[in-house]
């Protein structure tokens, strides 16, 4: 299954052959795999490092102090700390043996800089006061070229119009940096734990950036592989983007694209190991959303008579909500809307395709 690698500069700065074939061959690789990647965008090398610095020093403090800007876990997006083992990811799979897999991650989650209703946490310790800074800007960068994404994605589509990037501003995105501790192998062996249990991300699409330790898996949508579920997405170097589909887009598109399933396990040469620790990893995910208020039903291109919608209208608000009472185990009568509770059952069943049935699942879609 071969995820395309993109140069991004062809869209942004090539010439009108050159934006075409960036946009079809986008559509292409995320019709096909759910997921793309990105080479010639405007992060560098340098600012990649500085990323993965701060993370470490932000991670590096000690847990109390993390602490001090604790994310509020509930049906609202996520803001600031959270620890080791809260939010589980894995709840939001149809396959109960994914439910039931614990996530082994902490992170730090950050919003708009102008977001009144949901602000930002940020830290207060002296040998963090550039943080703020430079995640601010770094988070403006990723907006940038997810709306670059959208308006390539229009001109895929032949709806040149600016009315998908008009759906995701003003921004309602959520950028996370997850630290996953050191951790015995063993642990990662079996279906009791994974880094990050197999899933998909909410919004239209997200950037992800890895470290070098690897672990990174997407799932394999092969029609010929027979044995495997995933397979690795290794690092080939830090400025490497990658690119995945999310919910928002399976939505929008009424089923076309199918969103990227992915998680995060024992990087590939140590998976059959025993007595080995897993070395420490980062990763940066701008978790790229729809405006608040902006419906996640399918968009009126891809709705006919002879394809009714297949997902109700919610907007991306309600949606968010609604999946992160699911991931921090919340319960659903007090914290969702009927509406909400409905699509429940309807969601899972859609997007989950884990262990030997992928294909047929997906088919349902
Ligand atoms: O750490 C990674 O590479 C993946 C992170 C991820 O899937 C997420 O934050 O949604
Ligand atoms: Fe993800």
């Amino acid at each position: 299954m071969a995820v395309s690698t993109l140069n991004y500069n062809h869209f942004t700065s090539g010439t009108q052959e050159q934006r075409e074939t960036f946009a079809r061959e986008l559509l292409d690789s995320f019709e096909r795999t759910g997921f793309a990647k990105l080479k010639a965008h405007t992060f560098s090398a340098q600012e990649l490092n500085e990323l993965f610095t701060w993370g470490h020093k932000f991670f590096d403090q000690p847990l109390d102090v993390k602490n001090e800007i604790p994310n509020e876990t509930g049906p609202r997006p996520m803001r600031g700390y959270t620890p080791w083992r809260v939010e589980e990811v894995g709840r939001l799979h149809r396959d109960e043996r994914v439910r039931l897999m614990k996530d082994s991650k902490e992170h730090f989650d950050q919003g708009p800089s102008y977001d009144t209703e949901f602000p930002n946490q940020w830290p207060k310790a002296p040998e963090l006061s550039g943080f703020k800074r430079f995640m601010e800007d770094f988070y403006q960068q990723c907006d940038d070229t997810c709306l670059t994404l959208m308006a390539a994605l229009e001109v895929a589509w032949g709806i040149d119009d600016g009315s998908l990037v008009a759906r995701c501003v003003p921004s309602s995105t959520d950028l996370r940096l997850t630290h996953y501790p050191a951790i015995p192998v063993e642990e990662m062996q079996g279906d009791r734990a994974s880094r990050i249990a197999p899933h998909t991300d909410f919004g239209p699409i997200t950037l992800l950036f890895q470290d070098s330790t690897g672990g990174l898996e997407i799932e394999d949508r092969d029609e010929n592989s027979k044995t495997k579920s995933f397979v690795p997405l290794p690092p080939t170097d830090t400025t490497e983007m990658i690119v995945n589909v999310g919910d928002t887009l399976t939505r929008w598109t009424n089923g076309k694209i199918t969103g990227g399933i992915h998680q995060v396990t024992a990087p590939e040469a140590m998976k059959e190991g025993s007595g080995l620790m897993i070395p420490p990893r980062m990763s940066m995910a701008y978790l790229f959303k729809a405006g608040r208020n902006v419906s996640v039903g399918p968009l009126p291109k891809f709705v006919s008579d002879r394809q009714p919608a297949i997902y109700p209208d919610m907007t991306a608000f309600e949606f968010q909500q609604w999946r992160n009472s699911t991931v921090y185990g919340l319960n659903k009568k007090e914290h969702l809307n009927e509406k909400e509770q409905l699509n429940d059952k309807e969601h899972m069943i859609v997007a989950g395709s884990w262990n030997s049935t992928p294909k047929a699942i997906l088919l349902q879609a």
